[in-house]
């Protein structure tokens, strides 16, 4: 049914793109990495709506919020698919149902699960475990602020650990974590278009298995993954039926699993998923502020002036303060704008021929909202390159508004995407985001480094890896405590959230 009849109707056009070359189309002009940086400069010279053809395939970039909105919130019956990779269908099938056939009842039931673990209501309950665990990142942060990385790596995942399986992540070198992380790259790497051949040219699934080695490493993928999401799923089962398993997503899960017409293999997976998705972006996000702080000492200040005339000097910001914190939301809604997450989009696959403004999208087109042109359209961004929290707290912008004690927040922000596939997990991330950059700001300073001729080691402004998840190759800064007294306070908080941690009998150690 996903077959246009490709025939642009009378007084529609194509929309303007880059010219390609026969049969493969524009597939050689597409960087391998980073390559919202070249469609925005596409977006700048054929307009919000551009066409791309890779081999034979219609890939729509789409840069303006407003034209996003249009057509993947307000037409959401048309455009929320995903393209079904040849070489992830045929191989895995059935088990990809959740996530892939809108129309289909797995997929509903799939969102309502995850709406139900992840809504507003839900995530305010998750909050004292954001406090637990950015309660042991600044502990350790501020120990060995080198290992950045890995702190912020257990925060996002230990996080959803508690809250989805009530399990406990020790340190970042966890035996699980890392069997998750490596399945985690590969997945992303499947799931990248292009990144096999065959989906390219799907003529190659044909191959038998000895002459096409990606078959056997595609199954042997999706039984690792399976394998552990079903262990974890187990684990929590057993634990239900003995009457000790925690609250937690699997056992929400299990307990209601009549609820929702879905095989015990997708609800494993679907909470699975939710992890997946969770932590990457989320350590990712704070990455990238780490950076912003570290070019702009001046933000930084601004952002301590309030936290200290807020909080004060004796304890850790809580949840109760953000209403009272509008810098804190703002610098954690420009860093998502100024360095995007998920820069290029998530694409979207439209099921119907339509036309907007006059251009024509054939049914079965691949939709790309690149964040990284949206965030930066002059009209509501003014000087898009700047790092400018003001944007958001300063009534002169076009995109600041009232009440400051709600406003700036990150609902329908496009960082998390639209319409019927926006990110589930936006409750729990902004308020994963908002505390992180609270309680760091409150007890650390973030400067560059003096090197040993006395000059700043200066720090990259896009020195980004390559990915799925946008965030900064490793970088030098440095980091401390405010002072003796604030890292009084964070030890004694770490104590007292040791001793009082709800899974303290989980823990082995
Ligand atoms: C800073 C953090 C995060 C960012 C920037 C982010 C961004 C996104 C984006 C852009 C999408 C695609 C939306 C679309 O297709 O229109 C998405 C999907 C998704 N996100 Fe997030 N996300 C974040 C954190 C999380 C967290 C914490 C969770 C889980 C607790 C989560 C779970 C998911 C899932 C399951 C999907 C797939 C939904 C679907 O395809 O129907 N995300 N996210």
């Amino acid at each position: 049914h996903l077959k246009s009849k490709q025939k642009v109707p009378q007084g529609a056009k194509l929309p303007p793109g880059p010219a390609g070359k026969p049969l493969i189309g524009n597939l050689l002009d597409i960087p391998p990495a980073h390559s919202w940086l070249r469609f925005k400069e596409w977006a700048d010279q054929y307009g919000p709506l551009f066409r791309l053809s890779l081999a034979g395939r219609e890939h729509y970039v789409v840069s303006t919020e407003k034209v996003a909105n249009a057509l993947l919130r307000e037409r959401g019956n048309i455009y929320s698919s995903r393209e079904q990779l040849p070489a992830a269908v045929k191989l895995l099938g059935d088990s990809l149902r959740p996530l892939f056939y809108p129309h289909d009842d797995t997929f509903r039931q799939s969102r309502r699960l995850m709406h139900r673990l992840c809504k507003e209501g839900a995530a305010i309950t998750y909050q004292s475990t954001q406090i637990l665990e950015s309660t042991r990142l600044l502990y350790d942060l501020i120990r060995n602020p080198e290992d950045y990385e890995g702190w912020l790596m257990r925060y996002s995942s230990g996080l959803i650990f508690r809250v989805g399986f009530g399990k406990v992540m020790k340190d970042n070198d966890d035996p699980l974590l890392k069997r998750l992380f490596a399945e985690n790259h590969q997945l992303e790497r499947v799931a990248s278009p292009g990144a096999y051949l065959v989906d390219t040219f799907p003529i190659l699934m044909n191959l038998p298995d000895w002459l096409a080695p990606f078959k056997r490493e595609l199954k042997a993928l999706h039984v690792e993954e399976q394998d552990i999401f079903f262990g974890l799923h187990e684990d929590v089962r057993r634990e239900v039926q003995q009457g000790t398993a925690p609250d937690c997503w699997q056992k929400t899960y299990i307990e209601h699993a009549e609820e929702y017409k879905l095989t015990t293999a997708h609800g494993a997976y679907v909470v699975g998923t939710l992890f997946e998705a969770g932590a990457g972006t989320t350590a990712a996000a704070m990455m990238s502020w780490l950076l912003c702080m570290a070019l702009h000492p001046d933000e930084l200040r601004k952002l301590q002036q309030q936290l200290d005339e807020v909080v004060g000097n004796d304890r850790l910001p809580t949840f109760d303060d953000l209403p009272n914190l509008p810098r804190v939301r703002a610098v954690a809604k420009e860093t998502l704008r100024w360095r995007p997450v998920t820069a290029g989009g998530v694409p979207h696959l439209s099921e119907k021929d339509d036309v907007y403004d006059g251009m024509f999208i054939p049914a079965g087109t691949n939709v790309h909202a690149n964040q990284w042109a949206i965030h930066r359209e002059e009209a509501l961004y003014p000087d898009p390159e700047t790092f400018k929290p003001d944007r958001w707290l300063e009534p002169k912008y076009p995109t600041y508004r009232e009440p400051l004690t709600q406003y700036p927040n990150l609902q329908n922000y496009s960082s998390f995407g639209f319409g019927r596939r926006i990110c589930p997990g936006m409750h729990i991330a902004e308020r994963s985001l908002n505390i992180l950059v609270a309680r760091i700001a409150w007890a650390c300073d973030i400067k560059k480094k003096t090197g040993s001729d006395g000059k700043q080691v200066e720090v990259p402004l896009y020195d980004y890896v390559s990915g799925f998840n946008v965030q900064p190759k490793w970088f030098a800064f440095d980091l401390s405590a405010r002072s003796e007294e604030r890292w009084q306070v964070v030890k004694e908080a770490y104590e007292w959230e040791m001793e009082h941690d709800p899974l303290k009998d989980r823990r082995g150690w």
